[in-house]
C-alpha cells in the first residue's frame, strides 16, 4: 500500500497506473504500483538502487516490451486509453510519451537529421520549409538553437555531453509529445550541463507532463513538484516534493532522505 499524502489538490491526470506488477522471468521487480501522473507537474521517482524506478518508468511508454523476459500486469492509461491494448500502435505511443535516457544517445547523423527524422516518419511536415521550422522550434525549446544554428550539418555526436542530451530532448519534443520520461538524464553530465538540463525541465514543465527518475535528492527537490519514493519494488509514499523531503510520513522514506541507505 502506498501512503498518498492527503493534501494534494485535484489535478488532471495525464497518465494513470493501476495495480501494476512487473516481472523479469520469475523475479518480481514492481509490486502493485498505482499512481496518477499529473498533467501540469514534474513528478520525480526516487529510491535506492534496484528499487524499480527505471522499470516502472519504462512501463509508461512500453519500453519494457523490448526486454524479452519482462512481463507487465495491471492497467496504465494515457488520457483514459489503455496503453497495453494490443490494438494500440506502440510507435505512436512512444511519440506521445517520449523518453530521454541516462546516456545521451543521438543518432550518428547530423544535428538537423536527429531532429527531422521523427517528424518525417510520422508525416508531421509537408515539405522542407515545414521541416526546417520544426527543427528550429524544437531546438529553441530545448535551449540549443543559438549554440547549433550555424552547424546543423555537423554530426550530433560531435556535440558536448550536455548539448547531446539537449539534442535528445529536442528530438523528443519534435514529435509533439504529451509526456516526457527522463531516466536519470543528468547522471553522465557535469554540474554546469546538469544545471542547464534542470533549467530546461523547469521551462518545459506545464507544457508536457514530465516524469524524472533521479538518484539525486537535491535534483528531485529542485525540479519536481511531486515525488514518489520507491523501495524494493513498491511505491512507499507519494506527495508534494516539499512534503516528502521535509515531512515524510513513512519511516522508510525518512531513512532514505536522511541518507540511512541508498
Ligand atoms: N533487463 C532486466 N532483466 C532482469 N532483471 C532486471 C532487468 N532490469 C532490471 N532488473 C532488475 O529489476 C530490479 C529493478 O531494477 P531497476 O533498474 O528498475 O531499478 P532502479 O531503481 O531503476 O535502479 P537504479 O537506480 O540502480 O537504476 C532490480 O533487481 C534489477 O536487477
Amino acid at each position: 500500500m502506498t501512503v498518498v499524502h492527503d493534501n494534494l489538490e485535484d489535478t488532471e491526470a495525464k497518465m494513470r497506473a493501476h495495480d501494476v506488477n512487473v516481472f523479469y522471468g520469475s523475479k518480481q521487480a514492481i509490486d502493485s504500483v498505482s499512481i496518477d501522473i499529473p498533467q501540469k507537474y514534474v513528478t520525480a521517482f526516487i529510491g535506492p538502487s534496484g528499487c524499480g524506478k527505471s522499470t516502472f518508468l519504462r512501463c509508461l511508454n512500453r519500453m519494457n516490451d523490448t526486454i524479452p523476459a519482462a512481463r507487465v500486469e495491471g492497467e496504465i492509461t494515457l488520457d483514459g486509453e489503455n496503453i497495453y491494448d494490443p490494438k494500440l500502435d506502440v510507435v505512436q505511443l512512444r511519440a506521445r510519451v517520449g523518453m530521454v535516457f541516462q546516456k545521451p544517445n543521438p543518432f550518428p547523423k547530423s544535428i538537423y537529421e536527429n531532429i527531422a527524422y521523427g517528424p518525417k516518419i510520422h508525416g508531421f511536415a509537408e515539405g522542407k520549409d515545414e521541416l526546417d521550422a520544426i527543427v528550429e522550434k524544437s531546438l529553441r525549446r530545448a535551449g540549443l538553437w543559438e549554440e547549433v544554428k550555424d552547424r546543423l550539418t555537423d554530426s550530433g555526436t560531435a556535440l558536448s555531453g550536455g548539448q547531446q542530451q539537449r539534442l535528445c530532448i529536442a528530438r523528443a519534443i519534435a514529435v509533439d509529445p504529451e509526456v516526457i520520461l527522463m531516466d536519470e538524464p543528468c547522471s553522465a553530465l557535469d554540474p554546469i550541463a546538469t544545471a542547464k538540463i534542470e533549467e530546461l525541465i523547469a521551462d518545459l514543465s506545464g507544457r508536457y507532463a514530465i516524469v524524472i527518475v533521479t538518484h539525486s535528492m537535491q535534483q528531485a527537490a529542485r525540479v519536481s513538484q511531486r515525488t514518489a519514493f520507491f523501495h524494493l519494488g513498491k511505491m512507499v509514499e507519494y506527495g508534494r516534493t516539499s512534503d516528502i523531503f521535509t515531512n515524510p510520513l513513512e519511516q522508510r522514506t525518512q531513512d532514505y532522505i536522511t541518507g540511512r541507505y541508498g
